[in-house]
């Protein structure tokens, strides 16, 4: 996935594509890009295989007939099969220019390589892609800007959507590339912004840049993270361990349990929790993971919630809490739910995770990682980034890990959105280099490598 890239919806992408009229590029300028990319991406994959280029109505097809015009011109072997004509626009001109036959779908013997411009952003509503499927079973598919199939904005598969093995995203990437199931449909995504300038208040995440501890530095100055655990130590350990191992000063753990992960973690007996969180010095509190749902909990939660520091809820805290009282707050808070704790707290709904995150953001002024196979990451002021992390991470503790990371960063930063940015980076990276099969307890020890990654 390309990085810090913009990620904008089907309406953004078409007003950037009109506002290019303005600067003189009309859209067959752009198909002419676009139709240049694609046999570009193409001809490097298809590696010499004979080609068929699946071209649909819109200016999707258009692009696919372009396509199939400059590869054949570059004498590779390439056949068209159609859904549809072009009626009108810059794409009936491409396929004007396309002197070969055209098949329907039903017609078409498969070829190994196979372009799929059916459909892009335009995809309205389901289509029956029996014969598609055919002719994409065994091939290798380039998908033009999106799998066709797909809603460009949810990422949900309006019926058979197709699934490629390369995703070459025109202008930008749509929320379809980063969000829903639809993500997964991609393969590798390509992006070619074809001379269309785009903003975007959301975008990809990337590296980010973490320096070391200035020389002066000392332990508390380095930042102090407390993390209040309850009645499973399993997780608050897990938790506290992620936070050493993301760049903090000193970490405490108050907990039931006495065992602490590390010799240098501190512990505080659970009757100390109230004593912990009214301790000024502390940099980021982390509250939730493993803490149980009891009386204890919840008074923990609601004094946290009123103290003035720099807060991190997670698991458990999350059902403890109100949207009234984390608007309340004054000073820094992030929450990690994933979809069920989310929805929870702020309510299932349809609309995209992204817009759905952006809200919840704003209604309770807290930074919210929404986590999952897409972390759709929001704060009140509607930046997103958006990650797509391994999928090894999908098991039982990792939840704890991001958290103590979360923590982590947030004391060394004191700055929300960049702190969970850094923390889901560093977390995806060091699944990435505890490798497949992981569980929880192998992410910290890869935590300073990942950091190293980050001068
Ligand atoms: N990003 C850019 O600046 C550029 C993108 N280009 C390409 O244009 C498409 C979007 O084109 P558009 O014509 O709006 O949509 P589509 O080609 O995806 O298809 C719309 C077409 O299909 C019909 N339709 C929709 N759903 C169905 C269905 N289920 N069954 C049958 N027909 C359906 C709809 O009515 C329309 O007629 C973008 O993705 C890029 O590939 C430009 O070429 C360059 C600039
Ligand atoms: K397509």
């Amino acid at each position: 996935m390309p990085a810090g890239a913009p990620i904008l919806s089907a309406a953004q992408m078409a007003a950037a594509e009109a506002a290019c009229a303005a600067r003189g590029i009309v859209p067959a300028d752009l198909m002419e890009r676009a139709a240049h990319a694609v046999a570009r991406e193409a001809a490097r994959f298809a590696a010499g295989r004979p080609i068929l280029v699946l071209a649909g109505p819109g200016n999707n097809g258009g692009d696919a007939y372009g396509a199939a015009c400059l590869l054949r011109a570059a004498g590779c072997d390439v056949r068209v099969a159609a859904l549809g004509e072009p009626r009108a626009g810059a794409a009936a001109a491409m396929r004007a220019r396309w002197a070969g036959p055209v098949t329907s779908l039903a017609d078409a013997p498969p070829r190994p390589f196979v372009i799929d411009g059916l459909f892009g952003t335009g995809m309205s509503r389901a289509f029956d892609g029996e014969a598609a499927a055919r002719l994409c079973e065994d091939a290798f598919i380039l998908s033009i800007d999106l799998p066709s199939g797909i809603d460009a904005d949810r990422g949900a598969a309006l019926g058979d959507a197709i699934r490629a093995d390369v995703t070459l995203a025109l202008g930008s990437l749509k929320f379809a590339h980063v969000a829903g199931e639809a993500a997964s449909r991609c393969g590798h995504v390509l992006l070619d912004p074809i001379g269309i300038d785009v903003s975007s208040s959301a975008r990809t995440i990337a590296r980010p840049r973490i320096n070391p501890p200035a020389a002066a530095e000392h332990k508390y100055s380095r930042g102090l993270v407390c993390v209040i655990g309850g009645a499973m130590g399993g997780a608050a350990r897990l938790a506290a361990a992620a936070a050493a191992r993301g760049g903090a000063g000193y970490v405490v753990l108050a907990s039931d349990d006495r065992r602490t992960p590390l010799d240098a973690i501190v512990h505080r007996e659970p009757d100390a929790r109230s004593d912990t969180i009214a301790d000024v010095r502390t940099s980021a509190l982390l509250i939730g993971p493993g803490l149980g749902r009891d009386a204890a909990a919840r008074a923990a939660c609601a004094q946290a919630l009123a103290s003035d520091l720099p807060l991190v809820l997670d698991g458990d805290a999350l059902a403890l809490i109100s949207i009234a009282a984390l608007a309340a707050r004054r000073s820094p808070t992030i929450l990690t739910p994933h979809g069920g704790e989310f929805d929870a707290l702020f309510g299932a709904g349809d609309a995209p995770k992204i817009a759905r995150t952006v809200a919840a953001a704003r209604a309770s002024g807290a930074v919210v990682i929404h986590k999952g196979a897409d972390t759709v990451i929001a704060d009140p002021e509607g930046n997103v980034i958006v990650a797509n992390p391994p999928s090894w991470l999908s098991t039982a503790g990792t939840g704890d890990v991001l958290a103590g990371l979360v923590a982590a960063r947030l004391a060394v930063t004191h700055a929300p959105m960049r702190a969970a940015c850094e923390a889901v980076w560093l977390h995806q990276r060091a699944a990435g280099l505890a490798g497949a099969a992981l569980v929880a307890d192998d992410l910290p020890m890869h935590v300073p490598q990942a950091i190293a990654e980050c001068r």
